[in-house]
């Protein structure tokens, strides 16, 4: 299983992966040696930040309690990090500000691996150097502290599960019942997706079940619907999810329709994009590989849909969710960023950089220094966009650990293969196609751009779309050259 443990207590974060026969250690997103994490281990215990129970005292002998319990806290809790942002949803606050749990988060899943993320004191230093000579001098920092790929809706890292809810107000706000151009009650809803018939099913999230279904005017739509065993968890995700879709309209986001919140149903209707996700297609599970303008065209209809969260929509958001599940491609193949589920407000005032909030997302697409500062920024979503770039060019997940040790991680291969000036091996091979060398150099070297450890080092979106846009131009002239 997958662990995903969290704590304030201390400074720096410290995770580990494994796998049966593998094993990956890192300190605040670069991989160290297994000697060096048990040395962290051993200060961090000496310090009295607790570990009963971790499963990394299993891998360094150290001799304390075993078995895969919750990090333990001893007096602070989650309440210490503080929400500067002023949310403006009047009761609903962010629960992030309100859960006072002794226990902190985990997130278990998959059956692979095993990851467990924590903060030591001892470690605690203020990296100055910029993202480029890091990268220069250990490329091991392209890391992700928790870059791990699990298959279960849990790999989200949620902000703790045991958060204190708050309380939704759907149902008598007014705002809200105007929302959408779609008003459905349940036994529409009901008629519309033959009673949830599994033959609707296209597909499961963290949030919930995922429905095809036509209206009775014709017209198809998705309509998610909540778990009911994750509901009170769920609940800031869903209301988060209505309250931001419902501001924005952009060909590249999935557009919210509708909304019903009714006794025990939570629903939320959105336009369906009926070509799967992105990497259905990069796993070839959707028929014909994606060629490389197609992935080019995917890669600036994401960076155009972010750039309007970040720049243009009624208020800045942050998705803090891109990956490649979450884009939807049509049967053109443009792409629409899809799941609002953990997307954020920005900071509210002019002189205000960033939000601080816990960290959510999903591991392997997360910001290193977003987790290690709790600080939010639009950076955030850039650096996982790096990481989804990387993906679309080398059709790999960000974490493949059953490949050899130096391809485990895709950013740090990539990234030892475009310093080797090898950018060629990168492509992927389902891709039988020769691109342009200095095509693929520009997209790995803005991918890798994206991807800085440190979030001034990285683009803004904007500028990312325009890169993208010069590389694309670049590519035709390749191909009208031959
Ligand atoms: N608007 C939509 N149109 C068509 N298919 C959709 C739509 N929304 C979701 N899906 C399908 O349903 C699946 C589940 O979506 P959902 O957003 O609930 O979860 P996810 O993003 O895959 O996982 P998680 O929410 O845990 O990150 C998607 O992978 C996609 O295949």
């Amino acid at each position: 299983s997958a662990f995903l443990l969290q704590s304030e207590v201390c400074g720096d974060l410290i995770a580990y992966s494994t796998s049966p026969g593998d094993e990956l250690f890192y300190i605040n997103g670069n991989s160290v040696a297994k000697y060096v994490f048990c040395e962290a281990l051993q200060r961090y215990h000496a310090n009295g930040c607790t570990l009963e129970g971790h499963p990394g005292s299993n891998h360094c002998h150290l001799g304390l309690l075993t078995g895969r319990k919750l990090l333990q806290e001893d007096s602070r809790d989650e309440s210490t990090v503080h929400d500067h942002n002023n949310y403006p949803r009047g009761e609903e606050h962010d629960s992030e500000t309100l859960s006072a749990p002794k226990k902190v988060g985990v997130a278990s899943a998959g059956a692979i691996l095993a990851c467990c993320v924590f903060i030591c004191p001892c470690f605690y230093r203020k990296r100055k150097d910029n993202a480029h000579a890091v990268l220069a001098q250990d490329p091991n920092s392209m890391d992700s502290a928790t870059s791990f790929e699990v298959n279960s809706p849990h790999e989200k890292i949620q902000a703790s599960p045991f958060r204190v809810p708050p309380s939704p107000k759907f149902s008598n706000s007014p705002q809200l019942s105007r929302l959408g151009s779609v008003h459905l009650n349940l036994s529409q809803v009901a008629r519309a997706t033959r009673n949830f018939s599994p033959s609707l099913r296209i597909g499961e999230g963290g949030f919930g079940t995922v429905y095809r279904a036509q209206l009775d005017g014709g017209q198809v739509v998705a309509i998610k619907r909540a778990k009911k065993e994750h509901f009170e968890t769920l609940r800031t995700e869903f209301s988060s999810e209505v309250e931001l879709l419902a501001k924005i309209d952009h060909r590249n986001l999935v557009k919210l329709l509708g909304y019903v919140d009714k006794g025990d149903e939570r629903l939320i209707i959105t336009e369906y994009v009926p070509n799967g996700t992105l990497r259905e297609h990069l796993d070839g599970q959707r028929g014909k590989i994606l060629d490389f303008n197609q992935r080019l065209e995917i890669s600036i209809d994401v960076a155009h849909g972010l750039t309007y969260l970040h720049l243009y929509a009624e208020k800045q958001i942050i998705h803090r969710d891109v990956k490649s599940s979450n884009i939807l491609l049509t049967e053109s193949m443009r792409a629409k960023v899809a799941d609002f589920g953990f997307a954020r407000l920005g900071p509210m005032d002019s002189d205000q950089t960033h939000i601080s909030t816990k960290v959510k997302g999903t591991v392997g697409y997360l910001d290193p220094e977003y987790m290690k500062t709790y600080q939010l920024t639009p950076k955030s979503d850039v650096y996982s966009f790096g990481v989804l770039l990387i993906e679309i060019v080398t059709g790999r997940r960000p974490v493949e650990l059953k490949r050899p040790v130096e391809e485990r991680v895709t950013l740090r291969w990539a990234f030892n293969k475009y310093n080797e000036g090898s950018v060629a091996e990168l492509v992927d091979p389902l891709m039988a196609e020769n691109v342009d060398a200095e095509v693929l150099n520009k997209m790995l070297d803005l991918a890798i751009q994206c991807a800085a450890p440190i979030r001034a080092d990285r683009p803004d979106m904007k500028s990312v779309g325009e890169q993208l846009w010069a590389i694309r131009a670049d590519y035709l002239r390749s191909l009208r050259r031959g």
